[in-house]
């Protein structure tokens, strides 16, 4: 009868799933940090792309990242349709942040003149 069937899991298994875990905790914190610096970083390209009239969405620059990505992916056995998924998820949210800008940017140099 297996672990499962019988309901019992032994000592050595649980402080194995407790190491992982607490392995897992750490890696979504960096993870979490990774990400609050780089949107630090594209809150500052929405300012500049706003104050300089340039298009929110850049579609040439999203094609090269895709690719480097996937093969980054790829090279590291991780699912380079997973990478794409992910990076378009970032991206996404990125170009909101930079729309809300713009409209903000308008506004406040209407304001100026
Ligand atoms: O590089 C830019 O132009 C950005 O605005 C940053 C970024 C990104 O998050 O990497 C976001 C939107 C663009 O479509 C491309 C890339």
């Amino acid at each position: 009868m297996s672990n499962a069937e019988t309901g019992l899991t032994s000592q050595a298994a649980l402080e194995e799933l407790k190491r992982l875990r607490a392995s897992i905790d750490n890696i979504d914190a960096a993870l979490v940090h990774m990400l609050a610096e780089r949107f630090k970083c594209t809150q500052k390209v929405g300012r500049l792309k706003a104050e300089h009239d340039l298009p929110p969405a850049d579609p040439a620059r999203e094609r090269i990242q895709i690719e480097r990505l996937r093969q980054l992916a790829s090279d590291a056995h991780l699912d380079p349709d997973f990478a794409e998924k992910f990076l378009n998820f970032i991206v996404r949210e990125v170009i909101r942040h930079h729309e809300a800008i713009a409209a903000r940017t308008g506004i406040e140099t209407i304001g100026d003149k």
